[in-house]
């Protein structure tokens, strides 16, 4: 990717974020999440950005144990933050199917999974996320998911919602992140890095297509860099 990533985070201040971050979530952070993040820093730098952040975690993961999500779809593994922050919150005969194109970055995190213990939740797939959601779709018996986060390509968001609302039980939740594009989708395009453009449209297109849909009940979660959750309704 190119050009620096902002830090990620939507709130009025930093001194805000950072309050949140010591005052609630650091302190209830798993330590092998906390071992993974560090050292998604220390071999990615910036580019660590692109990990769920940690007030995020905590919010995924309740609502995970909140709707007794049991069979979910994880589509952006990166080294593993949210991956492993679902293994954590899944029952013990929890499954998580997690597909990325990239799995050297997914070995990275892997070693903190197995610390954990949740390793044998996970069947990671390296792929290319359409052509695996395609796969799943042209299969006989079709998975079927409770639960899906979403965060890889932005510009296919759109595509890999059409996709999930066939994947995805009626009732279940897809989750998709990044939707407020560290708030850039309120910004005059000019003020935007020229980098993060591409994504910036693609997302706000999302959130509209996702407003007129009638097929989803649907909520804006300003949190992280925006999370938007779809519950299929039919
Ligand atoms: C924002 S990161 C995921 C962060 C992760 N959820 C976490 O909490 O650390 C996006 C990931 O999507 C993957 N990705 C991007 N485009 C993809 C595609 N078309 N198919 C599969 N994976 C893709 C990248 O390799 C990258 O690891």
């Amino acid at each position: 990717m190119e050009g620096l990533l902002p830090s990620k985070g939507i709130l009025k201040s930093e001194a805000l974020k950072k309050y949140i971050f010591e005052t609630t979530a650091y302190p209830r952070e798993h330590e092998q999440l906390k071992k993974l993040r560090e050292a998604t820093v220390l071999k990615y730098g910036n580019l660590s950005e692109m990990e769920v952040p940690v007030d995020e975690g905590l919010f995924l993961s309740m609502l995970i144990k909140m709707t007794n999500a049991k069979n979910t779809l994880e589509l952006g593994v990166f080294t593993g933050y949210s991956l492993l922050t679902t293994a954590l919150a899944l029952p013990e005969d929890g499954r998580i199917t997690a597909i990325d194109i990239d799995k050297e970055a997914y070995e990275v995190g892997l070693e903190f999974i197995k610390n954990a213990g949740v390793d044998h939740k996970i069947n990671f797939i390296q792929s290319d996320v359409l052509q695996a959601l395609d796969k799943m779709l042209s299969e006989e018996q079709k998975p079927e998911f409770d639960f899906a986060f979403v965060d890889a390509d932005k510009p296919n968001y759109a595509n890999v919602h059409e996709k999930l609302m066939k994947l995805v039980k009626v009732g279940g939740i897809i989750a998709f992140d990044n939707t407020l594009w560290f708030g850039f989708v309120a910004e005059e395009e000019e003020s935007v890095p020229e980098h993060m453009r591409r994504n910036r449209k693609a997302l706000m297109d999302l959130n509209k297509k996702l407003a007129s849909d009638p097929r989803v009940e649907l909520s804006q979660v300003s949190i992280g860099d925006g999370v938007t959750l779809c519950r299929r309704l039919v």
